[in-house]
């Protein structure tokens, strides 16, 4: 299988299946900087990326609102002083879907590319 980032999304609908509890152990190895958190029951894929001051996080923050708009699925972003919190979930089937690894894994994939 190739990697996670460079892997296709799919057309995620309120119906589309969850991840299983395998396949989450499996993805979250490509992306083990990111945690899975839990806010009002559904799980979601969470991660801080630190910058030297705010126009880098801001420069960090549209890229991967590039990505997102590329993909048709979209994170929550919450822009600091030197930080960016990155939030990915499904949002039509309030859980965790494919998609949100492969997408954690192009935001890791942008955040290694100097700024
Ligand atoms: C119509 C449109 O494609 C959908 O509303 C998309 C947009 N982006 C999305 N992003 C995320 N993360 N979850 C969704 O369910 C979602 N739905």
């Amino acid at each position: 299988m190739s990697r996670l980032s460079e892997q296709q999304c799919e057309a995620c609908r309120w119906d589309a299946p969850h991840v299983t509890e395998q396949e989450l152990t499996t993805f979250h190895r490509d992306i083990p900087e990111w945690k899975i958190a839990e806010r009002d029951g559904i799980r979601q894929l969470e991660r801080v990326f630190t910058f030297r001051n705010f126009r880098q996080a801001l420069a960090f923050t549209n890229r991967v609102g590039e990505i997102a708009e590329e993909a048709g699925h979209h994170p929550a972003l919450l822009t600091e002083w030197g930080k960016v919190t990155v939030t990915w979930w499904s949002h039509e089937m309030k859980g965790l879907h494919k998609n949100d690894f492969i997408l954690a894994a192009r935001t890791d994939d942008v955040a290694t590319i100097p700024l």
